[in-house]
């Protein structure tokens, strides 16, 4: 044992023996309560080198499984968290109440240090197991802890930083830690600070998750701090009886655990009564409202959230918020200034029923955030009905937008048809592609959406219809109004207020994105883990299909990787142009170990003159034609369509290079022999050669 083992567990042993004996050494914090538990409770060791135990698969998935709804937000929130601290060498990590590690964030500079240390899904955390560490110690003590460096109670967890805190459901019982682990050197004041603030927003959208079909009052001494993490929430039964209470309700009420108020009238909480507490609400169109505590006479700014009910209408809508969907509206970003504004804007104008339009590039997820925004506001529950403007024909469009009564035209059905203006009432219709809405029912469209009525193909009594219109395009309606396709009165209509989806390329919270869609696409249970390499190359992308096209590519990349540490090696060669990529690893001792590296892989310019001949891959005497532009070797159809793309590009390369694997490789930053095995498993032969080369 070094020098410093030796010290760490002579101060460990002589600290908990101090307290043993006269008890005068100094107030006992956390550590020394938890070192204190470490020798005498669990009689571990502190030189203990093993591993940790890690729980069998099954195991595993059922512990997941139990905390499926948690698990759901805390991966957004562990995705924020994790944008905070990137860089700084820091994972971020879940685990159940019983210290399981159920999912790892890695930062891509700690990943190698993590899995040393046993931060891996199934690896059990928990103080007894593992001493005193972030995860364990903040169970125990059933609070936030930082446990840094040599406070760890092993020998081997002190080359760590970790700051944990407990997650708490609405009965007050701990269910869950969060924790950001990371190198000693790197470690910051504020960490804990940010992992408490995570925690607090994952008990509060859970809560409001677990309690969306009860009334809930949201309320703060500030109106605007309703809907950040430090409002209050109480859920309440139609006849105002609290469900539950959040930690923060009961820390601005006074009250000290969830049992003093549950049960309790809220006439005993606040000066108003329920129906009154619901009425002012909806009456002030979800503005909040002030009400006074009783127990401290405090004033509080307050929204009561109706229950969401399920509707079952037909069209295409968005489902009631589940646990699978936490919070919409926090998912679309994580960060960006743009998009934070969006959010912002359109929160509040929603509310009042301004006509939203967004306006962006393809896949810069109009319809994601139409529906989030949806699902976040007060007709959160009321039919999402999304009609795609350019995907109807134009001959169908009339009926299907505003429906026909009976026999209204020859072929209609008997029963006649509900439109889809119709089927959104009471919750928002979503006009995507707008700017190919046929002209002369834009007029019509228009007014429906003056008259708030709408009449159905062949007549009768005029519908009243309430529905928030939320409309999306990537054209330039000014263009089209001055071209005379599209009307200007519609489309002042239509915009109440315009946002602008950023495109992807101009968005600063890429990485934050990749993590998430990553989190979302594994859901095989592996932790991946992302290379600092590859994220730059990924943001450095010009993303002409944004969002969709990032998520097409991680699904691609996850499904066809080689290892669960993904790098610039899993990208598509088309994404790799101008990146030096460093070798992994793996590759780097193969090559070492064979002796055949090839130091002018990564040389450019002058190198290239005065290649040796061999260079260039001979063509076979024997090759029928020499001149193939698709060599294959007949084996190449085993290909999956990522490689394939692979294959294609390499081809291009080396065709463009007459075959010329030196300056191929060079040009691709990879070195011969990376580039002759390539060569080989994407099955790619010299259209002259007979075997691949
Ligand atoms: N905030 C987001 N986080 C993760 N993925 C997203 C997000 N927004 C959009 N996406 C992904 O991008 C895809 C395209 O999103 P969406 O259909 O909303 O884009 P759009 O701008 O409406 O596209 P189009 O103009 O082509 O209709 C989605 O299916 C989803 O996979």
């Amino acid at each position: 044992m070094s020098d410093g083992a030796l010290a760490h567990v002579r101060r460990v042993r002589s600290i908990v023996q101090g307290r043993d004996g006269s008890g005068a050494a100094g107030p006992c914090n956390a550590i020394t309560r938890s070192w204190i538990r470490c020798l005498h409770d669990y009689q571990l060791d502190p030189e203990r080198r093993e591993e940790p135990e890690v729980v069998d698969a099954a195991e595993l998935a059922e512990r997941r499984e139990r905390l499926a709804g948690v698990q759901a937000v805390a991966k957004v929130e562990m995705a924020n968290l994790y944008q905070q601290l990137a860089g700084s060498g820091y994972a971020i990590v879940l685990t159940d109440a019983a210290g399981v590690l159920l999912n790892y964030f890695g930062d891509p500079g700690f990943t190698h240090a993590a899995s040393r240390s046993g931060l891996m899904p199934g690896a059990v955390w928990s103080e007894r197991a593992q001493g005193t560490n972030g995860m364990g110690t903040c169970l125990a003590e059933r609070r936030p802890v930082t446990v840094h460096q040599d406070e760890h109670y092993l020998v081997r967890h002190i080359g760590l930083s970790c700051a944990g805190a407990p997650i708490f459901d609405h009965e007050g019982e701990i269910v869950a830690a969060l924790d950001a682990s990371g190198e000693s050197r790197l470690a910051q004041q504020h960490t804990l600070a940010l992992v408490t603030m995570s925690v607090q927003m994952i008990e509060n959208r859970v809560f409001l998750d677990r309690f969306r079909h009860d009334y809930i009052l949201r309320f703060h001494n500030r109106p605007e701090f309703i809907g950040t993490l430090s409002e209050g929430a109480i859920a309440l039964d139609p006849a105002g009886k609290v469900l539950a209470a959040t930690r923060c309700a009961l820390f601005q009420l006074g009250f000290a655990a969830p049992a003093d108020i549950v049960g309790h009238d809220i006439t005993e909480l606040f000066n108003s009564s329920f129906p009154g507490l619901v009425d002012s609400t909806v009456r002030k169109a979800f503005h909040a409202v002030p009400i006074f505590g009783l127990r401290n006479g405090a004033r509080f700014y307050s929204v009561m959230l109706p229950p969401v009910r399920v509707t079952s209408s037909a069209g295409r809508q968005a489902a009631a918020p589940t646990s699978q969907a936490p919070s919409p509206l926090e998912r679309v970003h994580f960060g960006d200034a743009a998009m934070a504004a969006n959010v912002r804007i359109a929160t509040r104008v929603c509310e009042r029923n301004v006509a939203i339009m967004l306006v962006g590039e393809t896949g810069t997820g109009k319809e994601v955030f139409a529906q989030a925004l949806h699902r976040s506001g007060p007709r959160a529950g009321k039919p999402f009905v999304a009609i795609n403007c350019a995907a109807i024909p134009e001959t169908l469009i009339e009926s299907e937008l505003f429906g026909y009564r009976a026999g209204a035209f020859t072929g209609a059905s008997k029963e006649g048809q509900q439109g889809k203006l119709y089927q959104a009432n009471g919750g928002t219709l979503f006009l995507d592609e707008i700017g190919d809405m046929p002209y002369p029912l834009q007029a019509r469209l228009l007014r429906v959406l003056e008259e708030r009525t709408i009449v159905p193909l062949g007549g009768g009594a005029p519908l009243p219809l309430d529905i928030q219109v939320t409309s999306a395009t990537h054209c330039d309606l000014q263009q089209m109004i001055a071209k005379g396709t599209f009307r200007e009165d519609l489309f002042y209509r239509l915009q109440g207020i315009t946002l602008r989806l950023p495109p992807l390329r101009e968005r600063t919270d890429v990485r934050a994105l990749v993590s998430l869609i990553v989190t979302e696409e594994s859901d095989d249970g592996a932790p991946l883990s992302l290379d600092e390499t590859l994220l730059a190359a990924l943001e450095r992308q010009r993303w002409p299909g944004n969002l969709r096209q990032l998520r097409h590519l991680l699904r691609a990349m996850i499904a066809l990787r080689e290892s669960d540490h993904l790098t610039v090696h899993d990208l598509p060669p088309e994404y790799r142009t101008g990146i030096v990529a460093p070798e992994s690893p793996m590759r780097d001792s193969e090559e070492a170990l064979s002796g055949t590296r090839d130091p002018g892989a990564h040389a450019a310019g002058p190198l290239a003159a005065g290649l040796p001949q061999d260079d260039v891959l001979a063509a076979d005497p024997d090759a029928t034609d020499p001149l193939a532009t698709d060599p294959d070797d007949g084996n190449s159809h085993d290909l999956n369509p990522l490689e394939h793309a692979e294959r294609e590009a390499l081809l291009r390369e080396l065709q463009r290079h007459d075959w010329n694997i030196s300056t191929v490789a060079r040009q691709l930053h990879i070195s011969r022999n990376t580039l002759y095995r390539k060569v080989q498993r994407l099955h790619i032969r010299h259209p002259g050669k007979a075997v691949p080369c």
